[in-house]
């Protein structure tokens, strides 16, 4: 417990910036633990999720927001909801900019979204690993030049580099006050949303063109067996025949190996061993059903 006289700094960071730009990757290495999925397809994050560092003086709760886009269906639109009030909620927002493209109609969009949000921002260019110093230079003024942020940090949320500074400032940048969840928590996420996601990382991993983006998965059940193992029910929902096909495979050999891997990911996650039960059905447009979407946590 902390001392009745202890300052703590408390507070909500949203992070955007456009898909595959390393939002789940900066995440996890700000929380240092797995709370993200990652994955080099675009558009993998589909729900706001948090990531909570706890340390002995600050805690900051990051909201991973999905890619920022136009609305084009009920999914997206629900995102973009999902955006604006986190924004207004915020203590700060951090965007996230890909040193290696540098800035696009994608960024400026973002810039624009976040000029008209009443909350103070800082702006990271990530991937500078991958670049030149001249071309971060370039990026770093170009990001400058968007004048939306207060401050400009070049990072590399893979390789760790810049990654403390910039949280030693978002820590400063909270306001003054308790811990909204306890230290030991890194993700506010219901247990099965966490599960789900694990698991369908290892589809993402695992299939190609329309089909990753057709996968929702759903853990229904999550039950201790034994004293070492626990008994987890997923089903991977798809649009359509061809695409439920495809995930399982000639002779069911793509859903044993998504099975196999997720099961060692669940493993991990939950520290015991796992039986997992993973089944694919076809629901048809499950991205417009407003009642599943909400069962599933997408708000
Ligand atoms: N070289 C390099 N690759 C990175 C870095 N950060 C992220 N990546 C890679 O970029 C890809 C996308 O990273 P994610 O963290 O999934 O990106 P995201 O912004 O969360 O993506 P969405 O969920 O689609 O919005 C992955 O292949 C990461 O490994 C970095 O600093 N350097």
């Amino acid at each position: 417990m902390l001392g009745a006289d202890a300052r703590t700094r408390s507070g909500f960071v949203v992070l955007a910036g456009r898909p595959n730009v390393g939002k789940s990757t900066l995440t996890n290495a700000i929380v240092g633990a797995k709370v993200a999925i990652v994955s080099d397809k675009p558009q993998t994050t589909r729900r706001a999720i948090r990531g909570v560092r706890t340390t002995p003086d600050h805690q900051l709760v990051l909201v991973d927001l999905p890619g920022v886009q136009r609305p084009r269906d009920v999914l997206t639109e629900r995102m973009q909801r999902r955006v604006e009030s986190e924004l207004r909620d915020a203590d700060a927002a951090l965007m996230l900019i890909n040193a290696e493209q540098g800035i696009g109609p994608g960024d400026r969009f973002i810039a624009q979204l976040l000029k008209q949000a009443p909350l103070p921002v800082v702006i990271a260019v990530n991937k500078i690993d991958r670049c030149s110093k001249h071309q971060t230079a370039i990026v770093l003024q170009a990001a400058a030049d968007l004048d939306v942020a207060e401050e400009i940090f070049p990072i590399s949320a893979s390789g760790g580099q810049g990654v403390q500074t910039l949280v030693d400032h978002l820590a400063s940048m909270l306001p003054e006050g308790p811990f909204f969840f306890p230290p030991e928590d890194r993700s506010d996420q219901a247990e099965h949303v966490l599960l789900a996601e694990l698991v369908r990382e290892q589809v993402l991993r695992r299939t190609r063109q329309e089909v990753p983006h057709a996968v929702e998965v759903e853990v229904g059940e999550i039950e201790q067996r034994d004293d070492d193992l626990m008994y987890v029910r997923a089903v991977a929902l798809v649009e359509t025949d061809s695409q439920k096909g495809i995930l399982i495979g000639a002779g069911g050999r793509m859903i044993r190996a998504i099975g196999t891997a997720a099961r060692r990911e669940l493993e991990r996650e939950l520290g015991t061993r796992v039986h997992l039960d993973l089944t694919v059905r076809v629901r048809k447009s499950w991205r417009t059903d407003e009642r599943l979407l909400d069962r599933l946590g997408i708000e």
